[in-house]
């Protein structure tokens, strides 16, 4: 039995209306009681294609955290499934904005189709206008974020299938601030599919500086100190 309480405590972290708040525990409910799915298990990626395969509340509510923390309004999103992770990072790039009197993006990636779809049917659920802060790029992220990212990224989140991982950190460092998150799930329960990224986040010529948080299946936060001063 999935622990439902886990919901409550996150929603009780982030600022958002009574609307997105309703939202968010209706899928995170249906999120929690499907079977899980790890890319690197057994299981066929088609095996995903109907499945929320989304971030658990309690990483949801650290990643709305820390964008708030650093005031992040740049951020891209490598895997988004049915958008639950992307409600977080765009109530939170919509409120840093707003503090900030700028604008700000999220880059959502996805692959699927039909995914794509419920993804944006849900953030036009949500009780704000969050499809507005958002930037769907369908397709294979390897080739839609090639090209067209912000002149800073502020935060990374790898939700992604393990062997894409690095990957993507490689199309998108070039962007990073100074500064810049980066956050991987499932470091741990996916180890076998994160040694080339593991690897590279360790080597101090890259840059970065990380530690492995203890949520379900292992979360990887790493901060970009920039070429040389890791
Ligand atoms: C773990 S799920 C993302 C969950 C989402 N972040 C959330 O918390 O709701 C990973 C997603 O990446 C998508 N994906 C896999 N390969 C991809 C690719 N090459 N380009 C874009 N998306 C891809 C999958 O279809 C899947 O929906």
């Amino acid at each position: 039995m999935p622990d439902l309480s886990t919901i409550d405590k996150a929603l009780a972290s982030i600022t958002a209306d009574a609307k997105t708040i309703e939202l968010l525990r209706d899928l995170h409910t249906q999120a929690l009681n499907e079977a899980s799915y790890v890319s690197t298990d057994s299981q066929p990626a088609s095996s995903a294609l109907d499945r929320f395969v989304a971030l658990e509340p309690d990483k949801c509510a650290l990643v709305y955290l820390l964008l708030r923390s650093t005031k992040a309004r740049y951020v891209v999103e490598a895997g988004t499934s049915f958008g639950v992770s992307t409600i977080y990072l765009a109530l939170a790039v919509a409120q840093n904005a707003a503090a900030q009197h700028g604008e700000g993006v999220v880059i959502a990636t996805e692959n699927e189709p039909t995914k794509a779809t419920r993804a944006r049917q849900h953030w036009q659920a949500a009780g704000v206008d969050l499809g507005k802060w958002i930037d769907l790029r369908e397709g294979d992220l390897r080739e839609t974020l090639n090209s067209g990212l912000p002149q800073e990224v502020d935060f990374l989140l790898l939700d992604i299938w393990a062997v894409l991982a690095l990957p993507t950190l490689r199309l998108v460092q070039p962007r990073m601030k100074v500064g810049a998150t980066v956050v991987v799930d499932n470091i741990v329960a996916g180890s076998a599919g994160y040694q080339d990224l593991l690897e590279y986040l360790g080597d101090p010529k890259n840059g970065f500086k990380g530690t492995a948080i203890p949520y379900a299946g292992g979360l990887f936060v790493a901060v970009f100190l920039g070429y040389g001063d890791a």
